[in-house]
C-alpha cells in the first residue's frame, strides 16, 4: 500500500498555512477537504462580516454629518439587497484568491470526509489511505442547540446570514462574545431592529470589569443589551410567532441570530483511534509549542484544538504543524503576544496578558479616557478607555485592554512592545506626534509611569555623552 509522507485534513487557513511547509519538502502528501472549499475566513467568517461592518459603519456616520455641517443626512436611504451583493461579491473574491492555492493540486486535493482509522491511516470516500504523519486542521462550526432547529430559517447563523437575500426587519442575536458583538452593531447601524442577549456580564471577551462596563455602556446607547442570563427561543406553531426569553424579558422577532460559540469539528474525526485520553469536550492534550498530541505522528491545528480560534493563530499552527511533521527532528515554536481585536466601534481589543490573568499579580494599571482626547473629538470618535499593565517592580509592559477609537492600532504597537519585552519608560521614548490618537495611549502610559517608583522625571533619555570629546 502507497504511503504518504503526510495527510492534511482540512483546507481551512490552518490546513492550507500547513500545506505550504509541506509541499516546500516534499511532494507525497495528500490534503482531504469535506464541503466547500475556500476556509471559514474567507466564505463565512473574517471577511464577510468585516464586509457587512464597514458598510454598517459607512451608513452610520450620517449620524454625526450634521456636526461637521453636512446637511442632508435624513435623506440618505439604505438597500439592504446592495449591501449584501457588495459583500458576496468581494467575498467571492477572497475565496477564489484562497483556491487558486490548492489548485494545482490534482489528485492530491480530495473532497471527502476524512476519518483517523489509527495514527497512521486515514479513511476517505470508502478508501484506506497510508501515512507517516497526519495533521488535523477540521477548524470549527456554529454551536446550536438541538431544540432551536425547529425554527428553521428564521435562524441563522454566521454561515447563512450573509446568503440572506435582503436584511430581516428585526432580529435577537444571542451570545454578546466576538461573533454576537461585531454582527449586532452591524445590523442595528444597517437599521435592522436588534435585540442582544449574553449569558456573561461582560462582552467581546473583555476581563477588564472598568473596560466591560464602558464598552457595554456605550453599546447600550445604539441597542437593547440584555446580559447576565440564558437566553431561549421558542416558536409558536399556530401563529409562527417567534419569541425569545431571558429572565426579565420577552420579545417578538422575525429572526434569531445564535453566536452561542463555536464547536470543534472532532466529533467523528476518529480521535478515540488515537488511544490518549480526551477531555470532555472529546479534545486530547495537544502540545502548544508543536501542536503534536501525545507523542503520535499526529497534529491538531488550527480553530480544532480550540486553543485560541483566531485566524492568525491558525495559520501559525498550521506552519508548526507542516513544519513538524516534515522535519527529522520536532521543532519547538515559541507563540506570539496574545492578540484579540473584535471589530466594533470603538474596537475592542485585548493584548498580552489579560486583566484576568493578570488579576493576582504585582501590577499597576495606567488608564486613559477618550472622551476627552483632542484628535478623537476632531474626529467625533471620542468615546472608550484603554488600560494597559505593567509590572509593578520594573514597569515592563505586561498587557492591555481597550475599548478605543482605532483599538485595532493600540493593540498592535502594545503587541510589539510587550513582545520586545519593553517597559512603560522604553514605549514612552518613542515620539508621539501631534494630533493623533496615540497620544492617548500616552496619556495612559504616563499614568501607569506615575504609579511606578520613580525612574526619570523626563520621557526623554539623558544624554550621557554631554561631556564627551566631540561635543567639547
Ligand atoms: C463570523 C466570524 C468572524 C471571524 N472574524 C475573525 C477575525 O476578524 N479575525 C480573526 O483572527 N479570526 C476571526 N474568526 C475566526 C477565524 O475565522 C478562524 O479562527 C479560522 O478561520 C480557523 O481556521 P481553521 O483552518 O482552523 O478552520 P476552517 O477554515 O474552518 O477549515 C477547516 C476545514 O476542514 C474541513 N473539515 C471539517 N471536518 C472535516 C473532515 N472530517 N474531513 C475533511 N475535512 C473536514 C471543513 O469543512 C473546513 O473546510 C472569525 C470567525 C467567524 C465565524
Ligand atoms: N474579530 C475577531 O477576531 C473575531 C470575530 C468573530 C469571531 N472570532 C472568533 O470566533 C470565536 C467564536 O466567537 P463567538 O462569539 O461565537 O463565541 P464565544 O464563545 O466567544 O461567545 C459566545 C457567547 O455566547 C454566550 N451564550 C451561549 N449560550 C447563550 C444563551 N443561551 N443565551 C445567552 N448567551 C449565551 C456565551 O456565554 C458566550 O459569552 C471567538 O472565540 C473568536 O476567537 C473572532
Amino acid at each position: 500500500m502507497h504511503k504518504f509522507d503526510v495527510i492534511i485534513i482540512g483546507a481551512g487557513s490552518a490546513g492550507l498555512s500547513a500545506l505550504r511547509e509541506v509541499r516546500k519538502r516534499t511532494d507525497n502528501f495528500v490534503l482531504i477537504n469535506d464541503g466547500p472549499w475556500g476556509t471559514t475566513c474567507a466564505r463565512v467568517g473574517c471577511m464577510p462580516s468585516k464586509l457587512l461592518i464597514e458598510a454598517a459603519n459607512a451608513f452610520h456616520r450620517r449620524f454625526n454629518f450634521g456636526e461637521f455641517g453636512i446637511m442632508g443626512a435624513d435623506q440618505l436611504e439604505l438597500d439592504g439587497k446592495k449591501v449584501l451583493q457588495r459583500l458576496r461579491r468581494l467575498r467571492d473574491d477572497f475565496v477564489t484568491s484562497t483556491l487558486k492555492i490548492t489548485n494545482d493540486l490534482g489528485e492530491r486535493a480530495i473532497s471527502g470526509r476524512a476519518r483517523i482509522l489509527s495514527p497512521d491511516q486515514v479513511m476517505v470516500n470508502g478508501e484506506k489511505l497510508s501515512a507517516h504523519k497526519i495533521i488535523i486542521a477540521t477548524g470549527s462550526r456554529p454551536v446550536v442547540p438541538k431544540n432551536w432547529l425547529n425554527l428553521g430559517k428564521r435562524l441563522l447563523t454566521t454561515d447563512t446570514l450573509f446568503e440572506l437575500d435582503t436584511l430581516p426587519k428585526s432580529i435577537a442575536v444571542i451570545g454578546m462574545g466576538p461573533v454576537g458583538l461585531e454582527m449586532i452593531q452591524a445590523l442595528s447601524r444597517l437599521g435592522v431592529h436588534v435585540t442582544g442577549f449574553g449569558f456573561r456580564s461582560s462582552v467581546g471577551g473583555i476581563s477588564d470589569p472598568f473596560i466591560n462596563q464602558t464598552a457595554v455602556k456605550l453599546l447600550s446607547e445604539e441597542f437593547p443589551l440584555y446580559l447576565g442570563s440564558k437566553a431561549s427561543v421558542a416558536i409558536n406553531p399556530d401563529n409562527n410567532v417567534l419569541t425569545v426569553r431571558a429572565e426579565n424579558i420577552e420579545i417578538e422577532v422575525d429572526s434569531v441570530l445564535a453566536a452561542l460559540g463555536r464547536q470543534p469539528n472532532i466529533d467523528d474525526i476518529g480521535l478515540d483511534t488515537l488511544d490518549v485520553p480526551l477531555d470532555e469536550k472529546g479534545l486530547p492534550s495537544v502540545n502548544p509549542i508543536t501542536l503534536q498530541i501525545a507523542d503520535l505522528p499526529v497534529f491538531l491545528a488550527g480553530d480544532a484544538n480550540q486553543r485560541l480560534p483566531l485566524l492568525h493563530e491558525a495559520a501559525d499552527d498550521g506552519h508548526i504543524a507542516g513544519l513538524n511533521t516534515t522535519s527529522e527532528e520536532l521543532i519547538y515554536f515559541k507563540r506570539r503576544v496574545p492578540l484579540a481585536i473584535v471589530f466594533a466601534d470603538p474596537n475592542i481589543a485585548v493584548v498580552g496578558q489579560s486583566f484576568h490573568s493578570l488579576e493576582h499579580e504585582n501590577i499597576q494599571i495606567g488608564e486613559v479616557s477618550f472622551s476627552n482626547q483632542g484628535r478623537a473629538r476632531s474626529a467625533q470618535s471620542n468615546r472608550g478607555a484603554l488600560r494597559v499593565y505593567a509590572a509593578a517592580n520594573d514597569g515592563r509592559l505586561l498587557g492591555a485592554e481597550m475599548c478605543a477609537p482605532a483599538g485595532e492600532h493600540f493593540a498592535h504597537l502594545l503587541a510589539l512592545a510587550i513582545d520586545q519585552s519593553l517597559s512603560v519608560w522604553d514605549l514612552l521614548r518613542i515620539p508621539f506626534y501631534h494630533p493623533v490618537l496615540e497620544e492617548g495611549l500616552r496619556t495612559a502610559l504616563r499614568n501607569l509611569a506615575s504609579k511606578l517608583p520613580a525612574c526619570s522625571k523626563s520621557d526623554l533619555a539623558a544624554c550621557d555623552s554631554f561631556n564627551s570629546e566631540a561635543l567639547d
